[in-house]
């Protein structure tokens, strides 16, 4: 196993350690490639599932559930008012204060869903994810468009300062373009680095100084494009805060857990 395979291995099993309840019921599970190691890791455990219940976030997701032996439930067969114990998934990118890019994987609007689901959303990644700003080693947002309204959006996206987004294709370029899990399409957007909170702490107020977004804003002028399903910034509310203002959770992690090169696992805890 390469290193950064060891190097996912290790956070998913830290993260588990820490995070997997007691008499879980409801356990949400992401997509990619480190989330395998997550459900290795809860086999692992060596706990009673029989009663717990494993959301995907998609095609993939619920493949490795049921695999796994688990019993997945689907996003909108879960009872009305229910709250996922957890929700754990991998991240292409994770800032100083914990907001992600997310849809690399080609799964973002599940993945949202599921993680403002549950009372914690932690995520898990190896340590070339871990970056101070967004947009830093991974160059693109992955963004889940309605097919009909695409080559509306791609404008929408160029006129906010995206240099040549894309609709994604299937690797095999003779199938044209990949579809989601929801059969939409995904448009990868190239934006300049992102500022964080603690940039504008540090005396630029705003956003667009420079060229340079601050996520919260960049997030929500994607999000407003007609067309847009979902944008693969997951950011604003952790769980705690987003249940104190009466919702569920947040899409921001409360904890991000990232496997290092020299074995060990590097946690950040979100500042609420
Ligand atoms: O957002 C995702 C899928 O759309 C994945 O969580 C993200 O791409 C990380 O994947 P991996 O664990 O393979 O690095």
């Amino acid at each position: 196993m390469s290193s950064v395979e060891e190097a996912k291995r290790a956070a998913a099993t830290t993260a588990v350690a820490n995070h997997y309840p007691k008499n879980a019921q409801w356990v949400g599970i992401g997509s990619g490639t480190t989330i395998v190691y997550v459900v290795e890791a809860i086999k692992a455990l060596g706990v009673d599932t029989s009663a717990t219940r494993y959301v995907p976030t998609g095609y993939q997701s619920r493949q490795l559930i049921v695999n796994a032996g688990l019993t997945a439930v689907e996003f909108d067969a879960i009872p009305r008012g229910t709250v996922l114990d957890v929700a754990f998934d991998g991240a292409d990118e994770v800032d100083d204060e914990l907001n992600c890019i997310k849809g690399g994987g080609a799964c973002l609007f599940q993945e949202k869903l599921v993680a403002m689901q549950a009372k914690e959303f932690i995520c898990v990644a190896d340590s070339r994810k871990l970056q101070s700003r967004l947009l830093t080693n991974w160059k693109y947002i992955p963004i889940e468009v309605a097919p009909i309204a695409a080559f509306r959006v791609l404008r929408k996206l160029t006129e906010l300062g995206s240099i040549n987004p894309t609709i994604r294709s299937n690797s095999n370029p003779k199938e044209g373009n990949l579809k989601t899990d929801q059969d939409f399409f995904l448009i990868d957007a190239p934006f300049p680095p992102m500022l964080i909170q603690a940039d504008l702490d540090g005396g630029l107020n705003g956003t667009g100084t420079g060229g340079v977004w601050e996520v919260a804003r960049l997030a929500r002028e994607i999000k407003q494009i007609a067309g847009v399903l979902e944008v693969g910034i997951f950011y604003g509310q952790t769980g705690p805060q987003a249940t104190a203002a009466g919702g569920v959770g947040g899409q921001r992690p409360v904890a991000a857990y990232f496997g290092m090169p020299d074995g060990s696992v590097s946690v950040r805890n979100a500042i609420q």
